[in-house]
């Protein structure tokens, strides 16, 4: 069985939208909730983590120790770093770092052994691919933002990389498929709430545009 591991309640009320999910086929488990959908022959398991690393990496040992998952998809939004791409603009990367585990005065940014390679080469290359950069904050201030272009970050979010260190650890395969909801805006020292504000709501906006093209567009070809 392959697992599609998604954060947010948007993403995955979207994710139900989608497939017409009716209320007697989810079921809770403690990080969230799941039900199941068979493509192309394959049984799928789709799940709901939370946010953020501590619950994206629970919320997966959960499902790969329940399920005895052989593969693990990744499906959802994410920041825009490299600014070459737009909103709505979907990710499949080959590499996934965890940018938030060293102490960044005084040693590299992306510590080695965080670092985890992602083999596309059975599924062509016909996609947008690139170094996807996790850590436990949202990428909303222009600082982080410009520290990560720097690093040759493309896009980056609060859970993919941590998932795909564990999936490692777990000798199963994880593949990580990422659309860009919003780019960290140019915040100004007196409208930095409102700067916020403005790109949670580009994010709610394009949430289910991003999970709809995921599904629609891609997701077939990963299992
Ligand atoms: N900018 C981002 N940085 C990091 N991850 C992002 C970003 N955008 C989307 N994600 C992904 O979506 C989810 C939630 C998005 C989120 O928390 C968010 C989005 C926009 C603004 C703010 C804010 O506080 O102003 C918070 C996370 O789980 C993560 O995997």
């Amino acid at each position: 069985m392959i697992g599609i591991s998604i954060a947010t309640k948007w993403e995955y009320e979207a994710t139900l939208e989608y497939f017409s999910i009716k209320d007697n086929e989810r079921f809770g488990y403690p990080y969230g909730e799941y039900f199941m959908r068979t493509i192309n022959d394959t049984e799928l398991v789709f799940y709901s983590t939370g946010v953020r690393k501590v619950n994206g990496v629970g919320g997966n040992q959960y499902m790969i120790s329940k399920f005895n998952l052989t593969k693990v998809i990744v499906a959802g939004t994410c920041a825009g770093i490299d600014d070459k791409f737009s909103n709505l603009d979907i990710f499949v990367p080959d590499k996934a770092v965890q940018y938030d585990c060293t102490v960044k005065e005084i040693e590299p940014f992306i510590k080695q052994s965080f670092i985890v390679d992602i083999d596309l080469s059975k599924y062509g290359n016909d996609f947008y691919t690139g170094t996807i950069g996790t850590a436990d904050k949202s990428v909303v201030m222009r600082k982080d933002y410009l520290e990560l272009k720097e690093n040759k970050i493309i896009i980056a979010d609060t859970e993919a990389s941590a998932i795909a260190y564990i999936c490692k650890k777990n000798d199963v395969e994880c593949i990580i498929i990422k659309g860009i909801s919003d780019f960290p805006t140019e915040e100004s020292n007196s409208y930095k709430f409102e700067s916020n504000i403005e790109q949670i709501n580009i994010y709610l906006e394009n949430t289910p545009k991003v999970m709809n093209k995921i599904f629609g567009e891609y997701l077939k070809r990963f299992i």
